[in-house]
């Protein structure tokens, strides 16, 4: 090779040299000088680690002075190169390959393959790898689905894929205790974040289930949410403290006294805002709570809406309309409108019932297609006429595979004590509350028989449930320092920390306690189906509330039947509740929705009961069971019916399932990270089955491997395994670890140039041929989601001497098996000789990639425009007979065609991975 003084070569033995320039040349030694580093070296002449830099017609260069050129023509005059091209403002300007910046950055794959920095080829197999697995998952049906630590409940993997690929999703998440509201919220936000839907999540809870929520929210979907409570804010040091975290989780009392706080979650800008409980959101038209009112702030300023509650009727019809109208202002518009289309339900449903039996009624709504197949008339019905699109709630009639409930009734004497302290309804049914002291323990017979029976169940567990903190403290103490049985107590007066001790001391099998005293607040939203015996020390007089309390137990995860325990003293107004609620609501039976509903209706005679036992009691009894069959009957034939076929259809959520298992094909997810392990220099080791430990090694290739423990972490790729074993971590495509692991690729140069020589029969020794991958490079904001029709959509090509594909013959995987390590020295000098070789076919190859770019950009466009403009028609179809749709849905859904039109046509080619194989 012939050096001149002023050429610019760089150092393939070392490239954060940068960019050097020939100083002095003697006969058998060149002085280089390398200006980014302030270093000069000498070498021999034979052998030194040096290539020249040539750009090439496209390359952007910068030179000393700042002046940047896209490269036009690459002319030589006097052993120095000349490049032509075109600068910012398009002016012609030619310079010298003197001036060019000796910060170079030597990244495509072209340069670097001609500039000697060849990578493994293991690590070039890696890169190509990694482009097919990025675009399987944007093309995923399942995509955002994958990620979460659970069980794949059909009712649950439903929901969120309805929920999830929405836009601005603004819905109420209803099911019944214990379905997993929590779960199927997270699911919800899991897929917003990662399709880039949402970015800002805040999630507002009581302040019993701020722990719970952070806790699962990590261990489930590994979304790292940052707990505010007054101190953090006070320690935080910004204007705005809710603008420094993406995921914020806080409780709705935090922001009681403190104006501030208000001030500035509402200035905060959200994408997604969930509230937890949301049964605590009352409204009336005078008196709206201040909770509410803050939900209603944020609920305008936030796109999306979630809000969870399994009792949406809990303080009344109005405050639930009124939640519903949060979501939807347009659709709720009016109490008494709502009141008469529930009316409605029956009507739709049968009429979706006859359509199912093959029977196309006359009376079908306007706008429907007779012709239409029947499952899309159904939908249609249920879509434009249901509350569809804002209520799911299933039923665990529906889910199935839950235990039994078993109520056990204790009657115990009423003491005498009490017959003077019974004055009104409130102590007649909690005749303790009157004492300021603790002397009704000495004589109240629960105590005693609370006693006895848990002493007769160790060692299992049990939860106690009373109305008030002070009964629940008292009794605590009594089991605690009286009987000797290893209790807690779980009330409101606790700081939030020490009620999770509480719970957790509860809940620890081996040293933990054997009952938990709550007060009502812990009958809500905590998970406690590790035990199975409930007590109900008093009942609350709204059916809700008793729902409440029983789900504690009797949900998702109870391996066993549920007994319900209720000691109640003979003749009290506990004994007439417990009546009501087991021969008039059948409530320790089944849940149901219409509890509120009808204990409204019975309330005045029900509390006469409770005031004063007669003859009317039975009546009572009589009618209230009567009503409730009716009730019942009518809400699972009418709008339980409606929603559940809205709120689960089978058969979707088994398809999505199953495509969920096979994108867990566990054994490639499990190959590639050995591979990124290997490239990356982490250890691995067998662990078991479906399980590795990884480990950190001395030969990192970057100081950090995301979700690398010092220490090891173990990870597993079986779902079971990961549900069953906290302490590894689950892995799926969708694991931080995975996407961080993958984008480290994606975005540096790790594997985009290699060289290699394979034996091939029947081809001539010394032919060169290219393998080029390709992918489509869009730039586009993430909401757009553009990678759902254009994903990158890798294309590999292999040319021959003549420019021939030969991609289809000898596929990727198939040289990968053939080819052979080339020693560095030789490589370096087979490239010095096929440079100009390597340039020619490069054109040819690009050539004809951009003619299948604008295949697949054509594709793109259209497979766009069918499905969005489907989506936009549906749309458009329900609004025209459902208000539900808001306007501002089909004008994003307008806009996004367009914008991703625009960008989808701008997408570009780039050059990923090149390798060049030679045949010996
Ligand atoms: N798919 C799942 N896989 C594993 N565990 C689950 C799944 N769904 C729910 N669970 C568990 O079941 C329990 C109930 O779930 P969750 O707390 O989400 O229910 P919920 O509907 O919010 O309850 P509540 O009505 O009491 O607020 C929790 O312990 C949760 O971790």
């Amino acid at each position: 090779m012939e050096y001149q003084i002023g050429q610019r070569w760089v150092s393939h033995a070392d490239a954060q040299l940068g960019l050097g320039v020939v100083v002095e040349i003697e006969p058998r030694r060149v002085t280089v000088n390398f200006p980014a580093v302030g270093e000069e070296r000498t070498y021999a002449i034979d052998g030194a680690p040096l290539t020249r830099l040539r750009f090439q017609e496209g390359d952007h260069i910068s030179t000393v002075n700042g002046v940047e050129l896209v490269v036009g023509r690459v002319e030589e005059h006097q052993g120095l190169l000349l490049y032509t091209g075109l600068d910012h403002h398009d002016n012609e300007l030619t310079v010298s390959e003197l001036e060019l910046d000796a910060y170079v950055q030597l990244t495509t794959p072209q340069q670097r393959l001609l500039n000697g920095h060849f990578d493994k080829n293991e690590d070039f197999a890696l890169r190509v790898a990694t482009f097919e697995h990025i675009d399987r998952q944007q093309r995923s049906p399942v995509a955002g689905l994958m990620g979460s630590r659970t069980s794949l409940l059909p009712h649950q993997v439903y929901i969120a894929n309805e929920v999830g690929q929405r836009f601005a999703p603004r819905v109420l998440l209803a099911d019944e205790v214990g379905l997993g509201k929590t779960i199927e919220a997270g699911m919800i936000m899991h897929q917003q974040l990662l399709s880039g839907r949402a970015s800002r999540v805040l999630v507002l809870v009581p302040d019993t289930l701020l722990h719970q929520w952070l806790v699962e929210m990590l261990r489930r979907f590994n979304l790292h949410f940052a707990l505010f409570d007054a101190e953090r804010l006070a320690e935080l040091p910004v204007d705005n403290p809710f603008e420094a975290e993406q995921l914020v989780l806080c409780s709705t009392s935090l922001f009681h006294a403190q104006p501030d706080f208000r001030e500035q979650v509402l200035a905060a800008p959200w994408d997604l805002v969930v509230v937890d409980e949301a049964h605590h959101l009352a409204w009336s038209e005078d008196a709206p709570s201040d909770d509410y009112q803050l939900v209603e702030a944020l609920a305008e300023r936030s796109a999306g809406l979630l809000l969870l509650t399994a009792t949406p009727e809990q303080v009344g019809q109005a405050s639930h309309f009124a939640r519903l109208r949060l979501l939807d202002p347009s659709r709720f518009h009016d109490l008494e409108t709502f009141a008469s289309e529930e009316q409605q339900y029956r009507r739709w449903s049968d009429m979706a019932s006859q359509i199912e039996a093959g029977d196309i009624p006359d009376d079908l709504p306007a706008g429907l297609d007779r012709d239409a197949a029947p499952e899309q008339l159904i939908a249609q019905i249920l879509d434009r006429h249901g509350t569809g699109r804002v209520l799911f709630r299933n039923t665990r009639a529906a889910v199935s595979g839950f235990p039994r409930r078993i109520l056990h009734r204790h009657p115990l004497p009423f003491p005498e004590e009490y017959r003077y302290s019974s004055t009104d309804l409130e102590s007649r049914l909690h005749p303790e509350r009157p004492y300021h002291d603790d002397s009704w323990l000495g004589f109240d017979p629960r105590v005693n028989w609370l006693e006895q029976t848990l002493k007769q169940l160790r060692p299992a567990k049990v939860l106690v449930i009373c109305a008030s903190a002070t009964t629940a403290v008292a009794l605590e103490h009594h089991l605690h320092l009286r009987a000797g049985i290893r209790s807690a107590a779980f009330y409101e007066g606790l700081s939030i920390i020490e009620r999770d001790r509480a719970a957790a001391y509860f809940a620890d099998e081996v040293n933990g306690a054997q009952t938990l005293v709550c007060s009502e607040i812990g009958s809500e939203g905590r998970n406690f189906q590790f035990a199975h015996h409930l007590i109900l020390f008093d009942l609350p007089l709204n059916p809700d509330l008793l729902e409440q309390r029983i789900g504690r137990l009797d949900r998702i995860g109870q391996q066993q039947d549920v007994e319900i325990h209720v000691p109640y003293l003979e003749g009290g107004a506990q004994q007439t509740l417990l009546d009501w609620y087991a021969r008039g609501l059948d409530a320790f039976n089944e849940s149901c929705s219409a509890g509120h509903m009808i204990y409204q209706r019975f309330r005045e005679r029900l509390e006469q009961q409770l005031n004063a036992p007669d003859e009317h009691l039975e009546e009572l009894l009589n009618d209230t069971a009567e009503f409730t069959l009716d009730t019942r009957r009518e809400l699972r034939e009418g709008r339980d019916r409606l929603l559940e076929r809205n709120s689960c259809k089978p058969e979707q959520a088994e398809a999505l399932i199953a495509s969920i298992r096979e994108h867990e094909n566990t054994d490639v997810l499990q190959n590639y990270l050995e591979a990124l392990c290997e490239a990356f220099g982490v250890d691995t080791e067998f662990h078991s089955e479906q399980a590795l430990i990884l480990r950190p090694s001395e030969h990192m290739l970057t100081g950090h491997f995301p979700y690398l423990r010092e220490e090891g972490t173990t990870v597993t790729f079986d779902r079971d395994k990961g549900l069953a074993r906290e302490d590894m971590a689950f892995l799926t495509w969708e694991h931080p670890m995975l996407v961080e692991a993958m984008d480290m690729v994606h975005s540096t140069e790790l594997g985009n140039a290699a060289i290699g020589t394979i034996k091939l029969k029947g081809v001539a020794p010394g032919t060169m041929m290219l393998e080029c991958l390709y992918t489509v490079n869009c730039v586009a904001p993430k909401e757009l989601q553009v990678e759902r029709f254009l994903p990158l959509s890798p294309t590999r090509l292999l040319v021959d001497a003549r420019g021939k594909d030969l991609a289809h013959l000898v596929p990727h995987e198939r040289l990968n098996s053939l080819v052979e390590r080339v020693k560095k020295p030789v490589a370096l000098a087979i490239i010095k000789q096929v440079q100009k070789e390597v340039d020619a076919k490069m054109l040819l190859a690009t050539r004809q990639a951009e003619a299948r770019l604008e295949e697949v950009l054509k594709e793109a466009e259209a497979t766009m425009r069918t499905q969005l403009g489907a989506e936009r028609e549906r749309l458009a179809a329900l609004k025209a007979v459902n208000p539900s749709i808001r306007q501002e849905e089909l004008d994003h859904l307008d806009y996004r065609i367009e914008e991703c039109a625009v960008h989808i046509r701008h997408a570009s080619l780039q050059l990923q991975a090149l390798r060049l194989i030679l045949t010996t």
